[in-house]
């Protein structure tokens, strides 16, 4: 097992990692739980798969799990289902001083996260993670948020979690298409900060997505421990730190909002083309070489995931895009800060992007064959 400490001061915790923590998800939670019940929030695909070894688990250290099942997909981040978990866990009489569980993808992390972010004005909760994207990314560094007709975690709150459980053993099942899509946050912390990591992917990416365990191991590990950093230097996003690991996102957002937050293109599809978009963009600027855009490019191609915005088949042009954009949580006095690359592994956020440049950029993506 792999332990990737996050260091926060009072906030501290540790994101595990390994084969089988969920069937002894009691035990490693032991320390935190005070009641002789539990109450676990996650979905019913999660459920499907985990909820009998999970409470098997629970049952040997004699402890109840209570369970919450609610309906899969990006559509659960909502306001209603925010109503339905903190309203279950008040029935549930769940205190301060308790800990939730969120065991799932990262729509059920974000969402039970920011139930406990305001649950008596803030409650513990546990990260069970059972998706790459999910252990690689959104259960680590406290972000927790909900969506809204505006758009993607526009409503949320900072709230870390107490313990990350990430068991590798649940990506097994885990759909090809799913594994991708967390392979881009994979991708993405080579191309933001880590060049020799970017260049092991290139070699070992495929044993990644085939769930090798060393290579997968390595690969959650690495990218656990990037994000862990990253996040006990900039918790806030405040000081143009955390905002790097948003690479790829502020065009990735506009394009699930284009898409309705919906199954056509998932989160970290999304985040892979907007990851390319951010290299050519850059490129246009001079600041990184075509040579590299066109190496993020094959990167994101070689695990199968798109970096053509015409492959999209979208009916709107760049303005529109960029409008998505206007709703983006970087928007600072009506500037919006772009992550951008000087190099593969260096990524920084450029405040002068005019959007009516980015909106020319895109209609040529747009148009492009
Ligand atoms: O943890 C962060 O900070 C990130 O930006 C990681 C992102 O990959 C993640 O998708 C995050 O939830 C997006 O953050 P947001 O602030 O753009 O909603």
């Amino acid at each position: 097992m792999a332990v990737v400490p996050v260091e926060l001061g009072g906030r501290s915790y540790e994101v595990r990692i390994g084969k089988d923590l969920l069937r002894d998800a009691a035990r490693q939670c032991a320390p935190l739980l005070r009641k002789s019940s539990v109450p676990i929030v996650t979905d019913a695909n999660v459920a499907r798969r985990w909820r009998e070894p999970v409470e098997a688990s629970f049952a040997r250290e004699g402890v109840e799990p209570h369970w919450l099942v609610l309906d899969p997909g990006e559509a659960a981040k909502s306001w209603e289902n925010l109503q339905r978990v903190t309203d279950w866990l008040l029935a549930e009489q769940v205190e301060r001083g308790d800990h939730v569980l969120a065991l799932g993808g990262g729509v059920i992390g974000d969402l039970v996260g920011f139930a406990a972010a305001i649950l008596k004005r803030g409650c513990g909760f546990i990260q069970l993670p059972t998706t790459l994207l999910a252990q690689v990314d959104s259960s680590v560094g406290g972000k927790t948020a909900i969506n809204t007709g505006a758009g993607k975690n526009l409503i949320g709150a900072f709230h870390q979690p107490s313990l990350v459980l990430a068991d590798l053993g649940a990506l097994a099942t885990l759909p090809d298409r799913e594994m991708r899509a967390g392979y881009a946050e994979v991708l993405k912390y080579g191309v933001l900060g880590d060049a020799p990591f970017f260049d092991w992917l290139s070699a070992h990416g495929v044993e990644v997505l085939a769930r090798e365990e060393g290579s997968l191991e390595h690969a959650v590990a690495t990218s656990v421990a990037a994000k862990a950093r990253i996040v006990a230097e900039d918790e806030r996003e405040t000081a143009d730190r955390r905002a790097l690991l948003n690479l790829g996102h502020t065009f990735g957002h506009a394009l699930e909002a284009e898409t309705g937050f919906s199954d056509r293109l998932l989160h970290g599809e999304a985040v892979a083309l907007g990851m390319v978009l951010a290299a050519r963009y850059s490129a246009r600027r001079g600041e990184i070489s075509d040579a590299d855009a066109e190496r993020v490019t094959r990167a994101v191609n070689a695990a199968g995931l798109p970096s053509e915005i015409t492959a999209l088949g979208l009916d709107c042009d760049g303005r529109r895009l960029a409008e998505h954009m206007l709703h983006d949580k970087k928007m600072d006095a009506g500037t919006l800060p772009f992550v951008l690359l000087r190099a593969i592994g260096d990524a920084y956020v450029a405040r002068d992007v005019e959007l009516a440049d980015i909106t020319e950029f895109l209609n040529g993506e747009l148009r492009a064959d």
